[in-house]
């Protein structure tokens, strides 16, 4: 592990008794869980609560996090930034008031893994200024993963990913066993234009010091690029317009006979992205399959944004974990056991696509072509 850029010294935050909320976030298949995984093994993590949120119809996030307990809170009724009144301010509020009650052990710190697709600003905007939340927790930092293998062609081509480095207190540079000099030159160079105030740390298979990921002192969107705190302003404005528009609408509604409807959120993501999940309802023959995914990756690799999935391969009665960005596939590893709950319970291969423009007829087609795997449909997210 190295680091780039030296540390700013952190805000005094000894005074404040709220709860510490670090917000860890990075674009599609950055390594987010990785960390996390590595993160739930430290002391430090002790009376930690972690709130994992996914996007798509059928998680795979929360089987891959390899310490569940009652303190992991599964947010999946939608992307956080979309719908983060409702499900976020929820989620907190419940850690919140179990804690208060002794149905769960005393709330140290708050770790929030945001899906890849996520815009960090609601989430900060949530922790900072949402009434209930922000006398409670307090946020102690967003920490931004980016992958030094894809991050150029992602910030080239995603807004989310922008916003995630520019939001971040400290940038955490991943996968840097697959990359060469040159490009985690070319990575720290881009994100230092981005955020030339956040520390820069390289680091390999998830691997850090926790110190390096919590403490990093109140959020300070002044210590950022100007950018930060006018998406901030936007936002609170927004939520204060939809507060007004909530308080005026039955009085309006009395006057008008028409209800009216208060500005909602901004389509927060581009909508050439979608999600889709295929199910092969047979086990799979590992070699056909792979062969498939390949040829997949190998035609469509740049509009495929993230593949991650369980399989059950014939012969082998451990679900397999498949994980693909873009053109990259990773080395599969296994569950130590299938799930138990749906929609996993029936043990079928379920595969989750997350694409621009790519319909999934095509991927579906290509799975025929090959021969030897079949796929079901499924709703889309
Ligand atoms: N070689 C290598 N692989 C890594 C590293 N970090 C993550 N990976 C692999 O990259 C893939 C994606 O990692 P995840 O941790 O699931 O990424 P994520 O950010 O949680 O993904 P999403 O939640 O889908 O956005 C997995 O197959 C990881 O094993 C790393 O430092 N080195």
């Amino acid at each position: 592990m190295s680091s780039t850029t030296p540390p700013s010294a952190p805000p005094p935050a000894s005074h404040d008794h709220r709860i510490p909320v670090t917000i860890l976030t990075g674009f599609l298949g950055a390594g987010k869980t990785t960390l996390l995984n590595h993160l739930l093994k430290q002391p430090q993590m002790a009376g930690a609560a972690v709130l994992i949120n996914e996007f798509g119809e059928v998680g795979v996030d929360h089987h891959l996090v390899e310490q569940v307990d009652e303190s992991v809170v599964l947010l999946d009724s939608g992307c956080i930034c979309c719908s983060v009144q409702g499900d976020l301010v929820k989620a907190l509020k419940g850690i919140f008031m179990r804690a208060l009650r002794k149905e769960i052990p005393p709330v140290t710190r708050v770790l929030i893994e945001t899906t890849g697709l996520a815009d960090p600003v609601p989430v900060v905007h949530t922790v900072m200024e949402e009434p209930f939340i922000a006398e409670r927790y307090r946020c102690d930092g967003v920490i931004t993963a980016v992958d030094a293998t894809h991050a150029i062609t992602q910030l080239g081509d995603n807004r989310e990913a922008v916003r995630q480095v520019a939001m971040a207190d400290r940038l955490l540079i991943t996968k840097c066993d697959l990359a060469d000099t040159a490009t985690l030159a070319e990575v720290a160079a881009r994100i230092a234009t981005l955020n030339p105030g956040a520390q820069q740390v390289e680091i390999s298979h998830g691997s850090i010091d926790p110190d390096v990921v919590f403490g990093c002192g109140l959020y300070d969107p002044g210590a950022k690029s100007p950018d930060v705190a006018a998406w901030l302003g936007e936002e609170r404005v927004r939520h204060q317009q939809a507060r007004k528009a909530a308080l005026a609408a039955p009085l309006a509604w009395r006057k008008s006979g028409q209800p009216i409807v208060a500005p909602t959120a901004p389509a927060r993501h581009d909508a050439n992205v979608t999600s889709y999940v295929l199910t092969f309802p047979e086990p799979l023959n590992w070699f056909a399959f792979s062969d498939a995914l390949g040829l997949l990756l190998q035609v469509y690799g740049e509009r495929v944004l993230r593949i991650k999935g369980l399989l059950n391969v014939a012969g082998d009665p451990l679900p397999r974990i498949v994980q693909c960005v873009q053109h990259s596939i990773y080395q599969p590893t296994s569950l130590p056991a299938w799930p138990d709950q749906p929609p996993y319970d029936d043990r079928k291969s379920r595969l989750v696509f997350i694409v621009r423009e790519l319909p999934r007829t095509a991927v579906v087609e290509l799975f025929y072509s090959i021969g030897g795997v079949e796929a079901e449909a499924e709703p889309s997210a």
